[in-house]
């Protein structure tokens, strides 16, 4: 299945079922059966075609580049150049390893060097690379990086705080053990008073 067959695809249209091919199906058959249930009982029957629609969903971030959120600018706020922070944002992902679900919150600050973006569009880059097989690493990465080379701010810094299933669930069983990532650009990373100020304004 390419990218472009499900260009359409929007999962908040609950009339817009995207078709799941017969092999993407039977690849889920497959494993049910190797679980130990039996893929053609009565339950289980649309469960191969739910399955692959909702992983559409999961890793939707894959049908466009997070940067598009960023290409709408404002440069007239009042020469705004402090900490812009959104704080908080609830996201999934899944991990790369086990497929299993990452959850958790990020904050993202910069502070901007005449081009200054809606606020919701943060939110939106998050989970445009949140949709995606991810290591929370790459993920709080590619968020900074992202804002770096779009907007040229004189710094960004992301931190996210997430609980990964992988971890809960199954292997070392282990709960309420959160994984925590920064990343720290510019005058975040180069000046000691300037992170200080964004984490104690994120919490920490
Ligand atoms: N660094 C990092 N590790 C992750 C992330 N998500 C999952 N992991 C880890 O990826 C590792 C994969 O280890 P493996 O030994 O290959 O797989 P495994 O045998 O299933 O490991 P266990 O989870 O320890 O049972 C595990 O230690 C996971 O906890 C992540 O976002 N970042
Ligand atoms: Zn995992």
């Amino acid at each position: 299945m390419s990218v472009h067959d499900n260009a359409e695809f929007d999962p908040e249209n609950p009339l817009n079922k995207p078709d799941v091919p017969e092999d993407v199906q039977e690849a889920i058959r497959t494993l049910i059966r190797w679980a130990g249930d039996n893929p053609e009982r009565e339950g289980l029957v649309d469960t191969p075609k739910r399955v692959g629609r909702a992983w559409l969903e999961y890793c939707q971030g894959y049908q466009s580049d997070p940067a598009v959120h960023l290409s709408r600018i404002f440069e007239e706020v009042g020469g705004y150049d402090e900490i812009v922070l959104l704080k908080d944002i609830p996201f999934q992902s899944h991990c790369e390893h086990h497929m299993a679900p990452i959850t958790g919150k990020a904050h993202i600050a910069y502070i901007p060097d005449k081009k200054v973006v809606g606020i919701s569009k943060l939110a939106r880059v998050l989970h445009g690379f949140a949709n995606r097989l991810q290591v929370q690493e790459r993920l709080t990465a590619e968020v900074a990086d992202c804002i770096w080379q779009n907007l040229g701010p004189r710094g960004v810094a992301v931190v996210i705080e997430a609980e990964h299933a992988c971890m809960t669930g199954r292997g070392v069983k282990v709960h309420e053990v959160e994984m925590l990532t920064s990343r720290m650009m510019g005058c975040f990373l180069e000046d000691h008073r300037s992170r200080k100020e964004v984490m104690s304004l994120m919490g920490y």
